[in-house]
């Protein structure tokens, strides 16, 4: 592994009292996609703040491209891009002027090629010459894409990126992330749609109340936490479990009309099970009229882990 980005005890606890971040640890490694999920007001902007010198940690370090961003920011500032919730300034500007403007904040020399193939690779080279303020709000959100990529960073932070984007533009994204990852950009990206991490993430890490509370592969986190549902809508009803199926997860339920199978881990070993357990219920004599399967989602594991947060809250 080679880590990119490395916070370790990092917390934040604002003015007034409100701990936004709470000892998170977490190692970033280079080339992946890391979502962070979280609810509303979890800590992921502090979090991102904190990474990109505009939110003073309380406590804890962090260290990007190896430099410690307390004492060494310069070094590790200029290789972190951020593309931000909002469009804060630059609404008079025209798009390419905006962009170029971005490249030499960072003190990079100007390179109209690289802007045209940023702007190009967003569908806004048409739009160069256009204000900002008279752009739509995809393609406002595309400009503080090209704005985050104009200093070529190899840490691209991305706060809620499809924030409030319809479906088309969604997709549209993930494909401009997509390329991203292809040119080795490391991605850590906050999001509310589950869907989304799903999507595009290599890891996926869940934050809430500031606390880091889960970090995985994706694939792994589904596997360990996913779970099969099924449940078999029985020809007669049944008063209690015969004997037959009972070493399956199962139990009766709507009065014995239906047979609710849990199990399984995320990888398919469940609806092998569920065939088994059918196979099992004609063998038996058990007649049935209908099952409704469904493998359960990142979405089902995320609520499940916050509801386990609020009860030990
Ligand atoms: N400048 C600030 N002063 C005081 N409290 C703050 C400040 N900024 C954020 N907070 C609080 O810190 C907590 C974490 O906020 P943060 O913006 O990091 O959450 P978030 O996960 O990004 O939420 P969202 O998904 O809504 O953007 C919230 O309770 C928020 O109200």
């Amino acid at each position: 592994m080679d880590p990119i980005l490395e916070l370790s005890g990092l917390s934040k606890v604002y003015p007034g009292g409100l701990k936004a971040l709470d000892d998170v640890d977490l190692t970033i490694r280079k080339g992946e996609i890391f979502a962070l999920l979280g609810p509303n007001g979890a800590g992921k902007t502090t979090l991102i703040g904190a990474v990109c010198g505009i939110v003073r940690p309380t406590s804890g370090t962090i260290r990007a491209f190896g430099h410690d961003m307390a004492s060494d920011w310069r070094q590790a500032r200029s290789r972190i891009g951020l593309v931000p919730q909002e469009l804060a300034t630059d609404m008079f500007e025209p798009v390419r002027r905006a962009v170029s403007y971005s490249r030499g904040l960072f003190g990079l020399a100007p390179d109209p090629a690289r802007i045209e193939e940023i702007l190009r690779s967003l569908s806004l080279w048409d739009k160069r010459d256009e204000r900002i303020m008279a752009l739509s709000g995809g393609m406002k959100r595309r400009v503080l894409i090209a704005k985050a990529l104009a200093h070529e960073p190899d840490l691209l932070f991305l706060d809620e990126p499809t924030a409030g984007v319809d479906v088309e533009l969604r997709k549209g994204m993930w494909a401009i992330i997509d390329e991203m990852r292809g040119r080795g950009v490391t991605i850590i990206l906050t999001t509310h749609y589950i869907e989304e991490a799903e999507m595009m993430a290599d890891r996926v890490g869940i934050i809430n109340r500031g606390k880091l509370l889960m970090v995985d592969e994706k694939d792994a986190m589904m596997a360990r936490l996913g779970r099969t549902e099924a449940h078999i809508t029985l020809a007669k009803p049944l008063a209690s479990l015969p004997p037959e199926i009972a070493h399956f997860p199962v139990e009766l339920e709507a009065g014995g009309t239906s047979l609710c199978y849990r199990g399984g881990d995320g990888t398919g070993k469940g609806k092998a099970e569920v065939a088994a357990l059918t196979k099992a219920l004609i063998v038996s004599g058990i007649d049935y009229t209908g099952i409704d399967t469904r493998e359960s989602s990142l979405e089902d594991i995320f609520v499940s882990l916050l509801g386990e947060g609020e009860g030990a809250a």
